[in-house]
């Protein structure tokens, strides 16, 4: 029997999360009309995932967003750079809705990337959303365009690697910049994201970082959440190292990021505003809040910033200039 490589196993990660994508998008939760484009095998997930995928969205995409808003309002060009993309179908999402920033890169395993690009040769509802002149490269495993870039490259060699190829693609230091890492850095060791996090802090000086990521290893909730993973090959690398809301926000300072904070997925859910909360329940029933509750209390989204020019910003509120910026503990 050809037992997967641990790279293999990290990359149908993807799949997981696609899946967990398309199925709260088909029950309601949010509109994303691109997702189920990408997924082969949907499936339904039950009603404490879909609210934890809802969370997880709302959370990224507001940042996202607020980040876009910011650089707009003081007419600064912008740049998304999104590391283990994956087939995340947020810059589709911008470009429908007028908010693409000026480039929108890309970086994946190239196992992965060339699904995603064939994907988006083949379905009309992705292609079209291109802007005319865009090109597949490197055997079909990139797609560059002047505004959305696809690249093949494995982020442990961030520096050496994955930064001269997105300079090759266009990729401007000295622009905002916001980096995504949704469920990635987890999986690598924290030598390779620790080093991911201080490059851009040390070399791009307009920017902001964003990861979301499982956390609270120590309970038995925790454990559990190891154990089966494991079962399936699958190491959680960073989990350890950066355990608790406060550890996440300390590496960033740690790495040179002036300032961070970190937000679980139950205190986000708890606070969305009433009338989403009923929404929500119209769409399903979650009887199971209490699990919920435990279940969001293991995944969190941390972000950070370099400069002033970039105000505040908050996963759940609109941005607000006259929020004071936190400052380092
Ligand atoms: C759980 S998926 C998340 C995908 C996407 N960010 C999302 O949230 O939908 C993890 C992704 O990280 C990518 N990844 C993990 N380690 C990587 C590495 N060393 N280099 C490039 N990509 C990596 C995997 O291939 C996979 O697509």
């Amino acid at each position: 029997m050809n037992v997967p490589s641990a790279d293999s196993v990290v990359q149908a990660t993807n799949d997981d999360a696609t899946v967990s994508r398309c199925s709260a998008s088909q029950a309601g939760y949010f509109h994303d009309p691109f997702v189920s484009q990408l997924v082969r095998r949907p499936a339904r997930r039950s009603p404490v995932i879909n609210r934890g995928t809802y969370c997880r969205l709302v959370g990224l995409q507001n940042l996202i967003r607020q980040f876009l808003d910011a650089c707009r309002n003081q007419q600064l060009p912008s740049q998304i750079v999104s590391l283990g993309a994956g087939f995340d179908t947020t810059y589709f999402l911008l470009k429908t809705d007028q908010k693409a920033p000026n480039h929108y890169f890309e970086v994946d395993f190239a196992e992965t990337t060339a699904k995603k690009v064939m994907s988006i040769q083949r379905k009309s509802a992705l292609k079209t959303i291109l802007e005319d002149g865009w090109t597949t490269g490197n055997g079909g495993t990139e797609l560059w365009s002047y505004d959305y870039t696809v690249i093949a490259g494995d982020l442990r060699g961030f520096e050496t690697t994955v930064v001269p190829a997105l300079e090759r693609r266009g990729f401007d230091r000295t622009l905002p910049t916001l980096f995504l890492s949704e469920c990635v850095l987890i999986y690598l060791d924290p030598t390779h994201s620790d080093a991911i996090i201080r490059w851009v802090s040390q070399h791009v000086p307009t920017a902001m970082f964003t990861t979301y990521e499982p956390i609270g290893p120590h309970d038995a909730f925790g454990q559990m959440m190891v154990q089966n993973l494991e079962m399936r090959r699958i190491e959680l690398k960073g989990l350890l190292a950066y355990p608790d809301l406060a550890s996440q926000q300390q590496r960033y300072y740690d790495l040179g990021w002036p300032s961070a904070q970190a937000m679980d997925m139950a205190t986000l859910y708890a606070q969305l505003p009433p009338g989403e909360l009923q929404r929500l329940m119209r769409i399903e029933i979650l009887d199971e809040l209490e699990e919920f509750n435990l279940f969001g209390r293991h995944y969190c989204i941390a972000w950070a910033w370099q400069s002033r020019t970039l105000p505040l910003l908050d996963p759940l509120t609109a941005l607000d200039p006259s929020k004071p910026t936190p400052t380092r503990p």
